[in-house]
């Protein structure tokens, strides 16, 4: 199962390249990429760039590939799934739940489905926190050529397994975090 992290956005809250600030002396993207790497049915990192971000985050030791479309998420996901099953989440979120992670896993593998996805009570989907088949692809494809860039939609056309939120424990919530403006960092400042 690839780890795909999402790295191709223009951070126009943030005001500039956010995956590449640096919270006590580490870029953000690094503490996503090291909670990601550290669950266990991760196999391999993948950073799912721009072509303008791509040579910076290539220094950072992983494996880098362009998502030509930047279509927002859905480009990203169909990107990744280029290579194979993935586990995608987004850059900016650098709480993410290992444990959690391989738990989504888990049950992406015992449903036999195209994707699994966290679901919340109120119907919200966490596309950008889900394991998705490389068959998804395809259905991701007719999409983008018929100008359907909701990937929500997509996932809910796909039949796939949901897991309700509020059934899981608490805590790993803390794993949808994800940084949009620069008051967001003080959550992970002091870590
Ligand atoms: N590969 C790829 N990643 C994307 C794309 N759009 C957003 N992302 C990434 O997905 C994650 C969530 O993105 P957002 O925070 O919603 O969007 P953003 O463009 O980074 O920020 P805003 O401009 O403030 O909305 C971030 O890690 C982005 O880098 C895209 O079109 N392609």
């Amino acid at each position: 199962m690839i780890g795909a992290v999402l790295a191709g956005g223009r951070g126009r809250r943030f005001g500039g390249d956010k995956l590449l600030y640096k919270i006590n002396g580490r870029p953000l993207i690094l503490y996503t990429i090291e909670r990601l790497e550290t669950a266990r049915r991760i196999d391999e990192i993948i950073l799912v760039a721009s072509k303008d971000n791509a040579e910076k985050l290539e220094r950072l030791g992983y494996r880098v590939v362009v998502d030509e479309l930047l279509i927002g998420p859905m480009g990203g996901v169909y990107t990744a799934l280029n290579l194979g099953d993935a586990f995608v989440v987004a850059g900016d979120m650098p709480l993410l739940i290992p444990e959690f992670i391989d738990y989504i896993i888990e049950e992406f593998k015992n449903s036999g489905k195209i994707a699994c996805v966290p679901r919340w009570e109120n119907g919200y989907l966490e596309p950008l926190h889900a394991a998705y088949s490389r068959a998804f692809r395809e259905i991701l494809e007719e999409k983008i050529k018929s100008g359907n860039y909701a990937l929500n939609r997509a996932i809910r056309e796909a039949n796939p397994c949901y897991l309700p939120i509020e059934s899981l424990p608490g805590e790993w919530r803390e794993s949808f975090f994800n940084v949009n403006t620069r008051e967001d960092l003080g959550r992970i400042q002091k870590g």
